[in-house]
């Protein structure tokens, strides 16, 4: 598997690896990177089936897409590294910290999924529809869940979703239709901040508080007035968070 990433930061500062959406690739973190960039080596990656990144024949599971990140690891020679997701990538997250704990130092996990196997078939649906209509078919829904309304600034988001895979976005909706990483949360043991909104449509933020009593130590953060892409729509919220936890 080759996944595609882009490096920036001191060579030698604490490696931090940052985790798209469901549709989204590298770019989607331009409001992070420069940020991150003063005290960590960033490096922003695409899951499979999205940017850059190989794309194989689906459908996928949380574990070849967290399995992925720790290959990066290993191909980069980095033994231990912080991570930073947003919902898929958010997902991947807590996967890592529950299947590969030594690798992982900190973790951000903002809006993610945690048991959407409890309710496949909407994401079964929706990769029959990409796999048969293309990612142009979900653009408009998906940025209207991403956004509030009052967020205009979507066109480079949209673009992402335009350019990602067919395969690789569905072959993503069905590794999400049979992820549930509940069984494992009390198992973390890395420090973690996890992130919601108050209007996230995507993955409600009534899926996420309940994961911070069962996440021992974990830290909750809530942003009001913001939906699900909340990285790309309130950066400046967002970031001191980020360095804060990661520091
Ligand atoms: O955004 C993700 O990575 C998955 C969760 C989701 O519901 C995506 C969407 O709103 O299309």
């Amino acid at each position: 598997m080759r996944l595609n990433y882009v490096e920036t930061g001191p060579a030698d500062a604490p490696v931090v690896l940052l985790g798209s959406s469901l549709g989204a690739d590298q770019r989607m973190w331009a409001p992070q990177v420069d940020v991150l960039a003063q005290r960590f080596r960033v490096i922003a990656f695409d899951h499979r089936g999205h940017g850059g990144s190989d794309v194989p024949e689906g459908p996928y599971t949380i574990d070849d897409l967290g399995g992925d990140v720790v290959e990066l690891l290993d191909a980069l020679e980095v033994e231990q590294a912080s991570y930073v997701g947003i919902s898929l990538g958010g997902a991947v997250g807590l996967w890592l910290a529950q299947n590969a704990p030594e690798r992982f130092h900190r973790l951000v996990a903002i809006c993610p999924p945690s048991n959407l196997a409890a309710n496949p078939q909407p994401w079964i649906d929706r990769a029959a529809q990409v796999r048969a209509e293309g990612t142009q078919s979900i653009t408009d829904a998906t940025l209207g869940r991403w956004f509030l309304p009052e967020f205009k600034d979507t066109d480079p988001v949209r673009q992402m979703l335009l350019d990602c895979p067919a395969e690789g976005y569905a072959a993503c909706c069905e590794a999400l239709s049979t992820t549930n990483l509940l069984p494992k949360l009390a198992d973390i043991t890395a420090p973690v901040l996890l992130i919601t909104t108050d209007s996230d449509t995507s993955v409600p933020p009534e899926t996420v508080v309940p994961l911070a009593s069962q996440i021992p130590g974990a830290h909750l953060e809530i942003i009001e007035n913001a939906a699900h892409l909340v990285t790309y729509s309130h950066p400046d919220v967002i970031n001191p968070l980020l360095v804060a936890h990661l520091a």
